[in-house]
């Protein structure tokens, strides 16, 4: 067995648990905020940042905790949440804009692109979800 004396360390740790926290509250600040996105998170959570938003932000935490490899209980399913809220590309499109802004400003230029990358490839199986009539997959019997 090799013991690595330079261990891989997780994008959570480069990260950091508070910088994490920080960062959330900030965009989701942000998110409700704009004309396009507001409206749909103030119908789902309520005003933002009371109502539902801390268990909301500490579900949201718990997933990025698991996506760049930090210890999480995160057992959500992103892709359902995203079903009949009646968004579309262009919700998407000022999501990661916003996402974007946040991560450039808050974290080190290494750890905001890796966190951007993550958020865009999760684009195109959320954007499935949040069809009105997502397809249904046909199986050959
Ligand atoms: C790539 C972009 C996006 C990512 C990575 C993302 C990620 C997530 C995650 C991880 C959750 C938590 C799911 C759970 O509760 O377990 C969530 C929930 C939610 N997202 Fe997104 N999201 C994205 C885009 C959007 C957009 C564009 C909107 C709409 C404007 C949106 C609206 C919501 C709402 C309303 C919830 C709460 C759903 C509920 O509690 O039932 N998201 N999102």
């Amino acid at each position: 067995m090799t013991l690595s004396l330079t261990p891989e360390t997780s994008l959570f740790a480069r990260v950091g648990e508070e910088a994490l926290r920080r960062l959330l509250w900030t965009f989701y600040a942000r998110v409700t905020q704009d004309p396009d996105l507001g409206p749909v998170f103030a119908r789902k959570i309520g005003p933002f940042p009371r109502a539902g938003w801390p268990l909301h932000i500490s579900r949201l935490e718990g997933f990025w905790r698991a996506v760049t490899g930090g210890p999480s209980a995160y057992r959500g399913q992103p892709g359902p949440a995203h079903g009949g809220l009646g968004i579309g590309p262009a919700h998407f499109d000022r999501w990661l804009t916003l996402w974007e802004e946040t991560l450039s400003e808050q974290l080190g230029p290494a750890e905001a692109t890796a966190m951007l990358t993550l958020a865009r490839r999760m684009r195109p199986n959320l954007e499935r979800f949040a069809q009105p009539f997502p397809e249904v997959p046909v199986h050959d019997h």
